[in-house]
Formats: structure tokens, sequence, C-alpha cells
């Protein structure tokens, strides 16, 4: 395996085309597109890895798995109420299908609907509290307490908020957020805005890789029924309307995020965190998909073989 990683790692250094960082969050433009980092973390806790994966970026969307778990251990299916789990093939910061189905957003990895995640999660709570449960819980499954927030990241959202404030508006005008509509977007941007690496990422993911256990402290995060669904709304949501594109390349649970990360699961054999920053049209790391999409060819790790 790490001869594997290093090989990718040579072959995807000769790549042109790395696609766009994300400029429309000021902070993200600042970072060099020529960066790539690759985790792979087995269930027992064996983490190879190559490039640049011990550097932190900023998580993003990727962190709308880690919220929608919390969510489901406060709410239980009570969290469909407020957010659906259908792909909704648009992009992640649309609000037309808001409008037609009465503020309700899509799924929880949209904008939209990560937000009702987040205000739901908020149950009255002020921001601070909120987001101290969020950074526990991503430290926990991580088994790694220096996970920090980058402020100036989450500053540098609020400051260029005017489309997810929209969005959090129009949910507002339906009845379907219960706070504050600047308190829930500081929330939620500072919960984007959690910096990691790739080797942290592909440790935090291994719950959903043995079924809601983590093997290496023999914790149990969810119930093996809750990491199933957890996946399956990552395959079929997790890189907006770029999923079935993701599905196609990769055949894996995937969640996308615009600094560049992609956390992906392959049930039984491993979690895989890429990074390289810059993104496709739609928003997901352009060498990423592809450091996937070849890593699955010779590992035969896609859920549907080789
Ligand atoms: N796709 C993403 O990673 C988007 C998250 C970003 N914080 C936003 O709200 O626009």
């Amino acid at each position: 395996m790490q001869d594997y990683l290093d090989d990718l790692v040579l072959a995807l250094s000769t790549e042109k085309n790395r696609g766009k960082v994300a400029d429309y969050i000021p902070q993200l433009a600042h970072v060099d597109p020529n960066q790539f980092g690759i985790a792979v973390c087995t269930p027992e806790g064996q983490m190879y890895s190559a490039g640049q994966a011990d550097t932190l970026f900023s998580i993003q969307s990727i962190s709308k798995v880690f919220t929608l778990t919390i969510a489901l251990g406060k709410l239980g299916d009570g969290i469909w109420t407020h957010v659906g789990r259908e792909p909704s093939g648009d992009p992640f910061n649309s609000i037309v299908q808001l409008e037609h189905e009465s503020g309700k957003p899509r799924n929880p990895f949209i904008n939209a609907g990560a937000i009702a995640v987040v205000d739901a999660i908020m149950m009255g709570h002020e921001p601070k509290e909120t987001l101290a449960e969020i950074l526990n819980f991503v430290r926990f499954i991580s088994n790694d307490n220096s996970i920090c927030f980058d402020h100036i990241v989450a500053a540098s959202e609020m400051a260029h908020r005017d489309r997810n404030a929209s969005l959090a508006h129009f949910m507002k005008a339906f009845g379907r957020l219960r706070h504050d509509v600047d308190k829930v977007l500081g929330t939620y941007f500072h919960q984007c805005s959690i910096a990691m690496s790739c080797e942290q990422l592909a440790r935090a993911g291994l719950f959903l890789v043995s079924d809601g256990v983590d093997k290496t402290t023999g914790i149990r995060v969810v119930s093996a029924q809750r990491a199933r669904r957890i996946n399956s709304l990552m395959m079929m949501c997790g890189h907006y309307d770029g999923s079935g594109e993701f599905a196609y390349r990769v055949g894996l649970p995937g969640k996308s995020g615009v600094g560049g990360g992609i956390l992906a699961i392959a049930p039984g054999k491993g979690s895989i965190a890429v990074w390289s920053p810059g993104l496709d049209k739609l928003g997901n790391s352009y060498l990423g998909t592809r450091a996937l999409e070849r890593f699955v060819q010779h590992t035969g790790w896609s859920v549907f073989g080789h």
C-alpha cells in the first residue's frame, strides 16, 4: 500500500490540469493549488500516507457528515422532518428547490440542508456550546485533541455570507429555522472551517468503515444501521450534482468540500482522505477525484468491485 501511494503521488505530480481553487471564500483563494495529499487508514488503524498528508486544510462540507451524525444521535429519525434524503441534482448552494419544496432542503449535504441540520442540533443552545459539541465529536472520532476551528476562514465566510444568508432566511420564512439566522450561520461557518489533515480525516472516517465501531478503540460510535445509512447518503448526495459522476468513477460513499478534500469510505476495507485544492466546475476536488478513481482501480475497494 505504501509503495502504491508513493507511486500515485509521483504520477499525479506531473498533472497539469488541477481545477480551480474556490475563491468565493477569499481566505481559501490564497491556498496553493499545487498541493496533494492522500491517507488511507485500515479498520485496525494502520495509516498509510503520501504527499502532503499532514498539511492542515479547511474541511468545509466534509464536516456535514459529522454534524449529520450528531443530529441523528440527538434527534434520531426526527431529523428527517428538518431535511430530506434525496439527491438534489443542483449545485451545493442552490436555492431553487427550496421554493418548490416549502423550504425543506433535499438532503443534509447541500448548504441549505447543513444549515437546517445545525439549527436542529442547536436546540436552544448558544453557538459556543454547539460548536464545542461539534469539535469534541470530531476530536473523539479522530482520537486527536489538536483539531481546531480556523477562525480566520470562518470570519471570511461570515463576511461574504450573502448567498448562505439567503438560503437561511428563505428557510426561516417557511418556519424551518428556529434560531436567529446569524447565529445559525456563524455556527455553520465555524463547523466548515475545521482544519484537518488527510491523516486526521482518514482516521475520523473509521467508524463508518466498520459498521459504526471504531475498531482501534473498540468504541461503538453509531449503530451498524446508522453507519450504513450515513454511507448511503454520502454515496447519493456527497458530491452534490456531481454525485452520479463520483459514483461512476469511484463507487464509494464520499463527501467533498470546497477546501479540496474528499473523505471516501470503503466499508470493511478502509477510510481514504485525499486533498488537492483545485476544484472542478461542480466544486469537487479535481485531482482528488482522479486519485480516488485510480486508487479503486488498483485496490478493487469500490463497493462495486473492480
Ligand atoms: N461545498 C462546500 O464545501 C461549501 C461549504 C461552504 N462553507 C459554503 O457554505 O459555501
